[in-house]
């Protein structure tokens, strides 16, 4: 038998999965680990815990799959995006906590570039705004904050990579620093058009070009690994939003996929040319294969599924994910509440990172049922508003079909609403490990073991079909109470 292990390294949890000769899924292991809240606004990862979760869940997987090395035809990853980590060119050693993409520490430091006037100049190079949740800034505050960092890096001592990049650095034991372009392209220090590092940018953001890994197509040779026996090769890398749209074969201009996890992220590719958003989208790229790039609209949300475990960690209302849509069931349909789950500011296309989250609607009566119905509401709602960004950018009609992934895209209740208050079909495929399936293919491809891309387009197989049952008056008058609440909450 030969496989291919996709490591899925997400914001919350580590996962491996090992993908048989057919692309079925043979075995999953999976480990949470630690979010560290040092302040208010900031997020953190231990590097060292995301090392070694990945290290165990790999393991794991094999040993539970009985799978050896040796039957291991490559590696892929993905991962969070923008999540930053600087280390020690010699010891390997991280010189911080990561800091994680949601983390809003460097929302001064954007504040300034932008009243400077440099946002036009960098959107243009990156197709990204002045928002802490790119890593460029992320880099800027380490240097500025970590003692001596600066001077090390300088020096030429310090290196700076994505989660991926730090992954593939510690897995070829310090041999390759590398990263592919769909990650370099959330950094805001990365030229989309031209594909390499911007020095413009570098230097406004004070980052020495010595920190920047090398930056490979989504399936090339990114170095071997011992460290899980055998000497395996690692031939494909993602951002995770990118590998769920490889993932959902969106090989199509016109195409989209919207991913539920801790935040949602809807991407629209846009074929071989980028589009430049009038809506306060980012303009990425999808991915990179034979030196083309492909492009997407992206539509960043940083609170979707967190908001779920919002209700069950902080409110304590269900005891787990999936009770939140039995819950919303039982609402009383005369009430309107609405939620604004701004808990770390607001994503597309309002981008304010000062922002907090509102509840707008209570009445006697609100109770566990309202909040959790108001919960999945927000999910669709702040679909909703990328879907008109996008629409009012792309000039796509209400006849594209969404391809929805992720873990709260297993809630029924959450997936008719989403097509409900869209007022389109929604479409979500049998198979939901989307993310890792992208990454598995782009090694697969790579080890001449998988299909090419039109065929592995053809393997991609539907569940279910959500199609719209509310009235234009009803998903209207509800979608301008969510606005109204939106104003609210940002004037707050
Ligand atoms: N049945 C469900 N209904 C609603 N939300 C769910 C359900 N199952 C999982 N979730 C949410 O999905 C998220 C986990 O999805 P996942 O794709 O694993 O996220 P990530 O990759 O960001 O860690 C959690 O935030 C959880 O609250
Ligand atoms: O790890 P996820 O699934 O929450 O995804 C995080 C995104 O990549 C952040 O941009």
């Amino acid at each position: 038998m030969t496989y291919i292990l996709a490591i899925d390294q997400g914001t919350t949890s580590s996962r491996a999965i090992l993908f048989d000769a057919d692309m079925q899924r043979a075995g999953t292991a999976q480990h949470e680990f630690t979010q560290h809240f040092p302040q208010e606004g900031w997020v953190e990862h231990d590097p060292e815990e995301i090392w070694d979760s990945v290290l165990r869940v790999c393991r794991e997987v094999m040993q539970s799959v009985g799978a050896t090395p040796d039957q291991i035809a490559g590696i892929g990853i993905t991962n969070q995006r923008e999540t930053t980590v600087v280390w020690d060119k010699q010891t390997g050693e991280p010189i911080h906590n990561a800091i994680v993409w949601q983390d809003r520490r460097t929302a001064d430091i954007c504040a300034r570039y932008k009243q400077a006037g440099c946002e036009d100049d960098v959107t243009q190079q990156t197709g990204l705004l002045l928002d802490p949740y790119f890593s460029g800034t992320k880099v800027k505050w380490l240097l500025d904050n970590v003692p001596g960092a600066r001077d090390r890096a300088e020096a030429g001592d310090l290196l700076f990579g994505t989660i991926d990049s730090f992954l593939i650095w510690r897995l070829t034991e310090g041999c390759n620093h590398v990263t592919d372009a769909t990650n370099a392209a959330r950094t805001l220090l990365f030229d989309i058009h031209k594909g390499c590092w911007s020095t413009e940018i570098c230097d406004l953001l004070d980052v020495p070009m010595s920190m920047l890994p090398e930056v490979q197509d989504c399936a090339s040779d990114f170095g071997k690994t011992t460290l899980i026996g055998g000497n395996i090769p690692i031939l494909g890398v993602a951002g995770d939003q990118q590998a769920a749209t490889i993932g959902q074969a969106c090989f199509q201009p016109g195409m989209m996929k919207s991913t539920y996890g801790t935040g949602c992220f809807a991407l629209l590719n846009t074929g071989p040319q980028p589009v430049a958003s009038k809506n306060r989208l980012l303009t990425t790229i999808a991915y990179q294969l034979d030196g083309q790039k492909t492009y997407a609209l992206e539509g960043s949300i940083f609170v979707a599924g967190a908001a779920v475990q919002w209700l069950r960690d902080a409110l304590q209302i269900i005891e787990t994910a999936p009770e939140s849509g039995e819950l919303a069931q039982q609402a009383d349909p005369n009430q309107h509440v609405v939620l604004v789950p701004a808990f770390t500011g607001l994503g597309a296309p309002y981008w304010k990172p000062d922002c907090r989250g509102a509840v707008f609607g209570l009445t006697r009566n609100s109770g566990r049922a309202e909040f959790a119905k108001a919960t999945l509401e927000s999910i669709a709602y702040q679909t909703r508003d990328l879907w008109h960004a996008m629409q009012g950018d792309w000039g796509a009609d209400t006849d594209v079909i969404l391809r929805v992934d992720g873990g709260a895209s297993a809630s029924d209740w959450a997936m008719q609403g989403l097509s409900d208050y869209l007022g389109a079909e929604v479409d979500r495929p049998v198979m939901q490990e989307t993310t890792a399936l992208g990454a598995a293919w782009l090694a697969g491809m790579r080890a001449g073991i998988y299909p090419d891309q039109q065929q592995f387009a053809e393997t991609w197989a539907l569940d279910r079909r959500f199609e719209p049952k509310l009235s234009a008056n009803d998903r209207d008058a509800a979608y301008a109470r969510w606005q109204r609440a939106v104003q609210a909450a940002m004037a707050f």
